[in-house]
């Protein structure tokens, strides 16, 4: 199975429910491999997403993960390209094709594809100006929303929804990335709507992660935190 983790924005605990999501899959047995088709932002010695997933992981056997282009600008992709290299560095994107094949080679040697985009839904992924849906569309794979609970998220949440459905992703799941401990009104009433609007639309619905999953600072190795904070993803995996 393949599973297309996108947002509603950059930063909302996409890598975050991809590693959960992982974790939850490697639980059950399967082979996992995590694609992320345009790291940008991370310079060649940093760890980008995937090796942040690896890491929080543990680095287990059955995980292997994969970049498929990689970029100094911490800009949408093609504005990476250009900033970093011009035309010719534009130019040599990944295409669709080309990004849909190395999915489906992978897939082929593990049970689950988590394939993390760069941005919300429909930033541009290639030159050509294809995006994450139209990857997700291609592949038939399950789509995982990511959202946030804080102001503004019931606008974006709904647009990007919206975006997906008439895309053709009639099912697909919304996740909420990361909800605080200590919840303000605003965050109680956002989760209730979130909620609706995501089951108004015959999307599933998985509550927030807890916030603080993730230690920012210094890298940080095996995170069992995360490893169990997955178990609530399970139902991505049903
Ligand atoms: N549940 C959580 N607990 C703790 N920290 C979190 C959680 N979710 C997100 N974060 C933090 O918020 C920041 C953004 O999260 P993340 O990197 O997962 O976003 P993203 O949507 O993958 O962004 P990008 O578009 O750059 O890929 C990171 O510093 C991450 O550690
Ligand atoms: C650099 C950042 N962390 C992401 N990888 C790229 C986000 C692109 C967002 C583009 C946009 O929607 O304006
Ligand atoms: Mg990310």
């Amino acid at each position: 199975m393949i599973y297309v983790v996108t947002g509603t924005d950059t930063d909302v605990g996409k890598t975050v429910v991809t590693a959960a999501l992982a974790a939850t899959a490697l639980r059950r047995g399967d082979r996992v491999a995590v694609y992320k088709p345009t790291q940008t932002g991370v310079r060649p010695n940093e760890d980008g997403d995937v090796q942040n997933t690896a890491r929080w992981l543990g680095a287990p056997d059955r995980l292997s993960v994969v970049e498929g282009i990689r970029l100094l600008e911490p800009m949408a992709p093609v504005d990476a390209a250009l900033e970093e290299g011009g035309e010719a560095a534009a130019d040599a994107l990944p295409t669709m094709a080309e990004h849909v094949r190395r999915i489906k080679a992978l897939a082929q040697g593990h049970d689950s594809v988590i394939v993390e985009g760069a941005g919300g839904l429909l930033v541009s992924l290639t030159r050509a100006g294809e995006t994450i849906a139209d990857l997700g569309a291609a592949l038939d794979a399950h789509l995982v929303v990511v959202t946030r609970p804080d102001l503004g998220t019931l606008n974006h949440t709904a647009l990007t929804l919206e975006a997906a459905v008439a895309r053709g992703f009639a099912r697909g799941t919304l996740v909420l990335g990361s909800y605080p401990g200590a919840p303000s009104a605003l965050h109680v009433r956002n989760r209730g709507n979130l909620e609706a609007l995501a089951t108004d639309r015959g999307w599933d619905w998985v509550d927030g992660l807890p916030a603080g999953l993730v230690a920012t600072g210094p890298a940080q190795g095996r995170n069992e935190v995360l490893w169990e904070a997955g178990r609530r993803l399970a139902s991505v995996l049903a």
